[in-house]
């Protein structure tokens, strides 16, 4: 079959094969997140609805729905763990807070409680685990299904973000977001960049006034003071940003989205101002376990608090690997733990399972010279010794092929590749060592590049998709119609405004004002609305012509990701079910290549890579200026960033290989002319007796400046940095990628990969414009890097500055009916959830 004719017209559709998500077995679906139909009528009972949230409510609502028997598998997992571990798994606390180091069984503890409690009775229904990244919550409920089998379907683990619109989606009469888009990162920019409109140079960039503006809804502070924290601008300019943020907000309404912050900060708003409310949600799962409290922010706090009366809440944590300041993480808050909640029982954790005590020497002495008191000294279990490696290069592209090499001798000697994870600092950083792993034909996964749905190709197809579920989506429609020649973005402009007012008027489309290819297809998926993976094939069909010559350039590299669309449609109902949840937990675009039995080397930003852990880790860039990152100014920043190398480090189980660049770019390919000696560095100092020093021959075919005047320094001084005057001119020519850049572009304007761990949209970069459109713009970076512009995975406005509207009626589209904070008696009364 070609490949263009899978999206042909169906007969045999996806669908009639379609199978669970998790395979061919018979799998009960799991619990909806939250009120649903069973519920709303079981809290309709005057005893239940007037449950006040002590802890006597809790423990009578928590009835066994199995009989608790014995069960062989748990009684092994019991005896595979240490005494603290079983303590800290079945203890009888209402509140439980586990705290403890890294490779210390965290996460086995909580398998160990999920076991534990449906062995115990408790059905797997009224659990729910929230994490941070849906692999922890697909592992958790993997492996507690592995120890009790069909017993444990049925366990609701995912991310705040996915609980969180469950909760919206599965009582929309009561929340009122019917038909609501969830938008990503990308698209929030798109409404800043044009509530930002035409400014000067030197104003903040959409991507750094979209980061502010988070910022300061997840701390829950106010927008002004958020800019202090992030940019370096005048009062003047900073007094511009409100009314922006006021427009944002507006188009928002009108187009009826909902933004990451949204989601829960319209939970956390009304969770936190009804208690009935809170009990009402409450019902749907006596027992509440938080992954990773370390890295909760104040909106998720207020979300955790509101429940905890009405549940039993066990969280697990470790204040060290506190990485997610950047997106309002309260780092305080596990030490607070117990002020917030004073009943909590505090359990710890103290022997490192994973690593050998030299790795775990190294990680030690990198917290050791916080001037925080961390109180973490990793002891391993494991008797085996291995010293960690450093080894340095003249550059990255050097680096990144010696890496390749070591692991293609691994596996020449019959070691797995999967034994390998390569840690980066940021999707863009990494970019060398995909190119040297591709180089070798060494398969690998990125955990934390680019997701599949933020690729222009994809946006294009799913932008169609989007007005078949909500025909307010003004990016949406703009984005689809000027796929087709001679449609701009005035005439766009114009169609979707004439066409949504029809909608208002008629609640349907005027197919006739539009070109026949348009209206056909319209039509098309409007039908196909609850098929998702024949919605795609349609969309597919109609717009591969196009989007074949839009993208000819890269082509061949892009069609695959239509299979692989095509694939993750098929695990959805609907179609807004399929957008919202891959916009909620994107999906990397590579992370479902080769089988689930095929073997590769794991390439992970460090962030990304919570919880992993391999036999050989590669700590790819760690010189100056990467840890901490040049842009880390503040010391909390700094602080957070020792973290994150803190959390690399401890990723290794045998044998853990650092590697640094002693050379950077010079002006003018980079704006970097800072003398890296000066630059804080944590790995400056390190004694000689923590790693041993690798020497490297340089290889062949790298990054080699021509009138380089040192070679690497001698193994005696590689703890020290060379100084800036050895970095010479580069020609254009000897940068990595270069050959991407058609000689018409001014080159003094690009350097490469030199932006360490923003990912800042390509249209958000500086000079972008002078790159034109058919040039692969994942490849090109420009030489500026803000500090964490875009976080991904954040929450909305309990106004903590005062110059944007609360979110209410009337300031919503004509059609929204609710929305206003909080609930009134009638709309509780109404659901159910309180009876007077
Ligand atoms: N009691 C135990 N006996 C043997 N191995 C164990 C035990 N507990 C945990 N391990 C192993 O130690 C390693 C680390 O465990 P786990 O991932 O649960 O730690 P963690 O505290 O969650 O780590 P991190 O926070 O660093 O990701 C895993 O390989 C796990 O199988």
């Amino acid at each position: 079959m070609g490949w263009l004719s899978r999206f042909e017209p169906v007969r045999h559709g996806l669908n009639e094969t379609k199978s669970s998500p998790s395979g061919s077995r018979d799998e009960p679906k799991r619990s909806s997140y939250l009120p649903h139909e069973e519920t709303l009528a079981a809290v309709s009972t005057p005893a239940e609805t007037t449950a006040t949230g002590t802890n006597s409510s809790w423990r009578e609502s928590r009835v066994p729905e199995f009989p608790a028997t014995p069960i062989s598998g748990i009684q092994s997992l019991m005896r595979s763990l240490n005494d603290q571990q079983r303590r800290a798994s079945t203890t009888d606390s209402r509140i439980a807070l586990v705290r403890a180091g890294a490779g210390t069984g965290k996460t086995a503890t909580i398998i160990a409680r999920c076991a534990h409690l449906i062995s115990e009775g408790v059905s797997p229904n009224s659990i729910q685990v929230l994490t941070f990244t849906r692999r922890s919550a697909a592992e958790i409920r993997e492996r507690v299904e592995e120890i009790l089998g069909p017993r444990a379907y049925g366990l609701n683990a995912s991310t705040f973000h996915s609980w969180a619109i469950g909760l919206l989606r599965n009582s929309e009469e009561l929340w009122g977001y019917a038909g609501w888009t969830v938008i990503d990162a990308d698209d929030q920019v798109s409404l800043f960049r044009e509530a930002r409109g035409r400014r000067p140079r030197g104003f903040p960039t959409a991507g750094q006034i979209m980061g502010v503006y988070s910022l300061a809804r997840n701390v829950g502070c106010r927008l002004s003071e958020a800019v202090k924290i992030r940019l370096d601008i005048s009062e003047e300019i900073s007094a511009e940003l409100g009314p922006i943020a006021r427009e944002y907000e507006r188009q928002k309404s009108l187009g009826k989205y909902l933004d990451y912050d949204d989601i829960l900060d319209i939970v956390g708003q009304h969770l936190g101002g009804s208690e009935p409310l809170a009990a009402w949600v409450a019902q749907s799962f006596n027992h509440l376990l938080i992954d990773e409290v370390q890295d909760t922010n104040p909106l998720q706090w207020k979300i955790i608090h509101a429940l905890a009366p009405h549940v039993s809440l066990y969280c697990v944590g470790d204040d060290a690997q506190s990485i997610y300041g950047f997106r309002g993480a309260d780092f305080e808050s596990i030490h607070n733990f117990k002020d917030a909640l004073p009943e909590a029982d505090e359990f710890s954790l103290t022997v490192n399972y994973r690593s050998t005590q030299g790795i775990l020497d190294l990680s030690n002495w990198v917290l050791e010279q916080s001037p925080l008191d961390y109180n973490k000294k990793l002891v391993a279990a494991r008797t085996e010794s291995s010293t960690p490696r450093i080894a340095e290069f003249i550059s990255d592209n050097s680096s990144a092929d010696w890496i390749a090499g070591q692991i293609q001798q691994s596996r020449d000697q019959g070691e797995a590749l999967r034994d390998n994870l390569i840690l980066a600092r940021s999707g863009w950083s990494a970019r060398s060592m995909e190119r040297a792993l591709l180089e070798r034909g060494l398969p690998y996964r990125f955990y934390g590049g680019q997701k599949l749905l933020e690729s222009a190709h994809i946006r294009d197809l799913l932008a169609t998709l989007r007005i078949t579920v909500n025909p307010f989506d003004k990016l949406a429609w703009r984005r689809f119609l000027t796929l087709y020649p001679g449609i701009g973005p005035v005439k766009a402009a114009r169609i979707t405004e004439e066409q949504t007012g029809i909608y208002i008027d008629t609640g349907g489309f005027d197919f006739y004002l539009l070109r026949p290819p348009v209206a056909i297809l319209l039509q098309e998926l409007l039908e196909a609305r609850q098929d998702p993976s024949r919605s795609v094939q349609r969309a597919a069909y109609h717009l591969i012509p196009i989007l074949k010559d839009k993208y000819a350039s890269d082509w061949t590299h892009r069609r695959h990701d239509f299979d692989l669309l095509l694939e993750l449609s098929t695990d959805h109902t609907s179609v807004a079910e399929f957008l919202e949840q891959h916009v909620i937990d994107p999906l990397s675009s590579t992370e479902r290549t080769g089988g689930p039995d095929s073997d590769y080397v794991v390439l992970s930003t460090i962030h990304s890579s919570k919880g992993m852990e391999a036999n050989n880790v590669y700590l790819f860039k760690a010189g100056p200026g990467n840890f901490p990152s040049e842009q880390a100014k503040t010391e909390q920043e700094i602080e957070e960033d020792r973290r994150v190398l803190y959390v690399a480090l401890t990723r290794a189980k045998n044998s853990l290989t650092v590697t640094r660049t002693a050379h950077h770019y010079p002006p003018p390919y980079t704006r970097f002319r800072t003398d890296f000696t000066s630059l804080p560095y944590f790995l400056r100092k390190v004694p000689h007796s923590l790693w041993d020093v690798v020497h490297v021959p340089e290889p062949r075919n790298t990054f080699n400046p021509p009138s380089r005047k040192r070679v690497p320094a001698p193994p005696s001084e590689q703890n020290e940095v060379i100084p800036e005057d050895t970095y010479d001119e580069v020609p254009f020519d000897d940068l990595p990628h270069h050959d991407i850049v058609p000689d018409d572009i001014p080159h003094e304007d690009i350097s490469f990969d030199i932006a360490p761990y923003v990912d800042v949209p390509f249209d958000d970069l500086p000079h972008h414009d002078t790159v034109p459109d058919n040039i692969p713009h994942e490849g090109i970076s420009f030489d500026i890097a803000p500090h964490n512009t875009v976080a991904d995975d954040i929450p909305y406005d309990d106004v903590p500055y005062n110059d944007v509207p609360k979110r209410s009626p009337q300031n919503q589209h004509p059609e929204v009916s609710s929305g206003a904070l909080p609930f009134s008696a009638e709309q509780l009364r109404a659901f159910g959830i309180t009876d007077q």
